[in-house]
């Protein structure tokens, strides 16, 4: 592909802006003041959500990763298909009692409550290079955790990649826990034609 003078790539403003009219806005959903980014409707335009795996494939596929992590459920889907093609293997980060083997799990603070993310022992090497992947990131609680738990593995995590990011004061300087973090997008803040 031709490469710009700055790095860029011709054509990825086009393709960024195609994938983030592929994500529906839903206002207020699931409470009140909230703008869900719904990215159900980005797979349901192959070409979108091809260009938005690509796009991390294209980043990733040189750098020496042997594992994605994705997060339960949405960076599932992401992280699943760049795994396969960066040619590393994926890695479930779920949420608890999902995983039949033995764990270690990792707790976190959401606005409302907490939550905990959960890996299989053994799943990952000592020294294995992993990014992790989701959908989104607000307030980075969730990276955070997914971070802390490959570190306790003794994996290198190299970076944490979102395709959208929403912005929140905790989520600074594109680092999440001391890690580098990449975001495709920033979300849409209108609702959109769906
Ligand atoms: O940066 P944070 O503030 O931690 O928020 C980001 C997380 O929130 C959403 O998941 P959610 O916890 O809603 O779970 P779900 O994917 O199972 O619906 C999203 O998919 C991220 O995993
Ligand atoms: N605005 C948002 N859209 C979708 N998922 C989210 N998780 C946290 N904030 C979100």
């Amino acid at each position: 592909m031709f490469v710009l003078e700055n790095g860029a790539k011709k054509g990825e403003e086009q393709r960024l802006q195609a994938i983030s009219q592929a994500i529906r806005v839903v206002p207020h959903f699931p409470k009140q003041g909230i703008m869900f980014q719904d990215i159900t409707t980005l797979l349901l335009d192959h070409k979108a959500f091809k260009d938005a795996v690509d796009i991390f494939v294209d980043r990733y596929r040189d750098m020496d990763i042997s594992v994605v992590a994705g997060v339960e459920a949405r960076g599932f889907i992401f992280g699943s298909s760049i795994a396969l093609g960066i040619g590393a293997k994926f890695v479930p980060l779920c949420k608890p009692g999902k995983l039949p083997g033995e764990v270690i799990s990792e707790k976190y603070v959401l606005e409302y409550g907490s939550d905990c993310l959960e890996m299989h022992v053994g799943a990952v090497q000592a020294s294995e290079r992993v990014i992790i992947i989701d959908d989104l990131v607000a307030t980075g609680g969730t990276l955070s955790a997914a971070t802390r738990l490959l570190e306790r593995a003794g994996a290198e995590v190299v970076e944490c990649g979102c395709v959208i990011g929403v912005s929140d004061p905790k989520v600074g300087c594109n680092k999440v826990n001391g890690k580098p973090l990449y975001i495709l997008l920033e979300p849409r803040e209108v609702e959109n034609d769906f």
